[in-house]
């Protein structure tokens, strides 16, 4: 087994006007997990293909172990790849789509047959050596590309969107597979993504990405406990963005709440806004030591099994939302009814506020 760390240095990618990169920067340990997570035309596949050698960079260095890799061709950078489209040879059975990458390099004989059956188990398809890929379900193509990915040991291991072709529970199970691989195989893997539930299921750290650059990098925990910006806590799950005002003696009011908290070191009211997750808004009984608490109505009650989302209006005039995870005991509230709700000030997380 081989696994490298590697690294972008300051990387821009000009397309005419385009700028598709900006001085991105990223390092990844060897064997760590990274999605590069944003939405349409942030520069995720753009990072990759500089990572892989389809395109270069304008400005900027590459790294891939304890070398540069930005002279070297697609094929001398020795990583792995998985795209979206399966992009399997379809005159090629799956043992000789698995053993390609090998016969490229010179293996033959019992070595390559026994690499490929074994590559082939790891995903579960031992049994399905001598089918064509016009033969298998997407899930089984998906995982046929993943096996000839991996199967010449690269240190790096590429994916652009590979599962966003499957259906949804489909690709809920290979995501589950992808992370058990990733540990059995232990290679460094980069990950592309636009579906946030994917990055956070499956990585070791996000890459947040926004025209070109990183927003936020962290553990996925980080990234929706601790957001940086409104940007990335609005990228990352929902939450309730509320506006602040400078208050008496330095101190903020929470704009609709009627509420007063200290000030946050580094910013200031008009370009700082407080996230709240609505899992950590909840009812409480009166004024609990240690809560922000305020008065609401309940306008809208969405019941999801597991869970209830209740939007609901502040007394002084924010609308809201919270969910309840409906542990033993609990009740359905209704629409119309009066509430008292609260939250911990520790589970308010101020943001800096977007400008557009
Ligand atoms: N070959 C190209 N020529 C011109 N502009 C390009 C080219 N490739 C990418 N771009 C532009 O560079 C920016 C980044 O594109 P990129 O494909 O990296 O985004 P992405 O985050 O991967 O988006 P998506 O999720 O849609 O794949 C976009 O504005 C895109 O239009």
């Amino acid at each position: 087994m081989s696994v490298a760390d590697l690294s972008f240095n300051q990387v821009t990618k000009r397309f005419g006007k385009v700028v598709a990169l900006d001085k991105f920067d990223l390092d990844v340990a060897p064997g760590e997990f990274v999605t590069f997570l944003g939405p349409s035309g942030s520069g995720k596949t753009t990072a990759l293909n500089i990572l892989a050698g389809f395109a270069a960079a304008t400005e900027g260095d590459v790294r891939i172990g304890d070398r540069s890799v930005v002279n070297l061709p697609p094929e001398k950078r020795n990583v792995g790849m998985v795209f979206q489209s399966y992009s399997l040879f379809p005159h090629l059975t799956v043992f000789e789509n698995v053993a390609f990458p090998l016969r490229l390099r010179g293996t033959r004989g019992a070595a390559l047959t026994a690499r490929v059956i074994a590559a082939l188990e790891m995903v579960h398809l031992g049994d399905y050596a001598a089918r064509m890929p016009s033969e298998l379900s997407g899930g089984q193509r998906q995982r046929v590309a993943f096996a000839r990915a991996v199967i010449f040991d690269p240190p790096v291991l590429l994916m652009d969107e590979p599962l966003s072709a499957l259906d949804l529970k489909l690709r809920e199970q290979m995501q589950l597979e992808i992370k058990r691989f990733h540990a059995q195989i232990g290679c460094t893997i980069i990950f592309v993504t636009h579906d946030q539930g994917e990055a956070l299921t499956l990585s070791d750290r996000v890459a947040v990405m926004r025209d070109g650059q990183i927003a936020q990098v962290g553990s996925p925990q980080e990234i929706y406990d601790r957001p940086n910006s409104q940007y990335v806590a609005e990228f990352i799950g929902r939450t309730n963005l509320f506006r602040l005002n400078a208050g008496q003696g330095g101190t903020w009011t929470i704009d609709g709440l009627g509420v007063t908290m200290p000030p946050v070191r580094g910013a200031n009211a008009t370009n700082t806004l407080l996230s709240v997750r609505p899992e950590k808004i909840r009812p409480v009984d009166s004024d609990e030591a240690g809560q922000v608490s305020f008065d609401a109505r309940l306008t809208q009650v969405i019941f999801q099994g597991d869970h209830v989302q209740y939007e609901a209006v502040s007394s002084g005039g924010s609308p809201l939302y919270f969910q309840d995870y409906r542990g033993p005991g609990t009740h359905l509230m209704k629409r119309g009814e009066q509430i008292r709700l609260g939250f911990d000030p520790g589970d308010a997380v101020p943001v800096a506020r977007d400008v557009a």
